[in-house]
């Protein structure tokens, strides 16, 4: 048996060669069949989001925090019913604990759906609250959310072909709308913040997350020996991490490493801009039959007894949105509060 060690940064992988030769196209699978086993996190360069877009989306992140806290106060996300707006910093959790970034979440654009007993999740559908303060921000959001989304789906083909299936076979779970959760997120300096807890580690929980750092480092990943590797912002690249869904949908031969972010030191401040790709709210995970080389790195899926995972798509992800923002969930959705509660041992 090879013992290898693994490397102490993250690889990068250039989604190029996915489009070149058929000998570069196999050798990029096999290296992403090797990264998603290793850690499910990586630099991808070759992905083709223009630079301007890039910086267009930085420069407006900083205007939008910049702006006067009523401006911001008027989308709290707590006047949202579908977990969309402004979040102060100290007000989102993470296994309970606060995280000290400042943030706007949009999703979809859409309307309300009438919910029912087995379509909780319909109540994550709705409308985004925009800031009337600064009215770019919508069209520019909304144009990079579509520029992601088409990286995670074209990224999730290859992942597809790299445990050794079709590149649609993960479609029938994302289409017709993939959820689209897009955060800008502001981390002040230690001198503003609670902690040292940007956010708190936890796996992402999606496909995968395309995250883009501003220039400021504090993301961290856990490998699977239990150390801590950093992940610097690298001009021109995302980084990209599979998310628990891909976990569970392969027991465990991809990896979703946990992460968390370093509250900054004082007197500076981090942007990153994180995009999380999901399936449909109504589908449910499958088991992918891998293929027999790869079913021998299978390590099965250990459940979190403070947040477990269901096959429910949608359950999975408003059972997270509930836990993160408590306030919303003692506003809106009093009569869910009952998926929170921890299965009797
Ligand atoms: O801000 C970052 O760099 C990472 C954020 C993150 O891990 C998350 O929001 O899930
Ligand atoms: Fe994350």
């Amino acid at each position: 048996m090879t013992i290898h060690t693994k490397p102490t940064q993250l690889p990068t992988i250039d989604f190029s060669r996915f489009y070149g030769s058929a000998d570069q196209r196999a050798a990029f699978i096999g290296e992403l069949t090797r990264v998603l086993h290793d850690h499910g996190f990586f630099y991808l360069t070759g992905h083709g989001v223009p630079q301007s877009l890039i910086d267009d989306v930085l420069t407006i992140s900083k205007r939008f925090f910049a702006l006067p806290e009523q401006e911001k106060l008027s989308i709290e996300m707590v006047k949202s019913p579908h977990f969309r707006g402004y979040n102060r910093a100290g007000s989102e959790r993470t296994r309970g604990e606060q995280d000290w970034r400042e943030q706007l979440d949009i999703n979809t654009e859409g309307v309300p759906v009438a919910s029912g007993p087995d379509t909780p999740w319909n109540r994550l559908y709705g409308p985004n609250q925009w800031p009337q303060a600064l009215p770019e921000l919508r069209a520019l959001l909304l144009r990079y959310q579509a520029e992601v989304t088409r990286i995670g789906i074209d990224v999730l083909k290859a992942i597809a072909l790299a445990l050794g299936q079709s590149e649609n076979a993960f479609a029938e779970i994302y289409e017709p709308q993939p959820s689209q959760l897009l955060k800008i997120i502001r981390y002040p300096g230690r001198e503003a913040a609670g902690s040292d807890q940007g956010v708190g580690a936890h796996k992402d929980g999606g496909f995968v997350t395309v995250l883009l750092q501003g220039t400021v480092p504090g993301l961290r990943i856990r490998t699977e020996e239990g150390t801590w590797i950093e992940a610097p912002p690298v001009p021109g690249t995302f980084v990209i991490n599979s998310g628990e869904l891909l976990e569970l949908a392969t027991n465990g031969f991809v990896r979703a490493d946990v992460h968390d972010v370093v509250t900054p030191p004082r007197g500076t401040e981090r942007y990153s801009v994180a995009f999380f790709l999901g399936a449909r709210y109504d589908a449910r995970i499958p088991v992918i039959p891998l293929p027999e080389d790869l079913k021998r790195g299978e390590r099965g899926v250990t459940a979190d007894p403070l947040n477990p995972i269901f096959r429910e798509v949608g359950i999975n992800h408003l059972k997270s949105r509930l836990r993160s923002h408590p306030d919303v969930a003692a506003r809106h959705h009093p009569d869910l509060l009952h998926l929170l509660e921890r299965p009797k041992t």
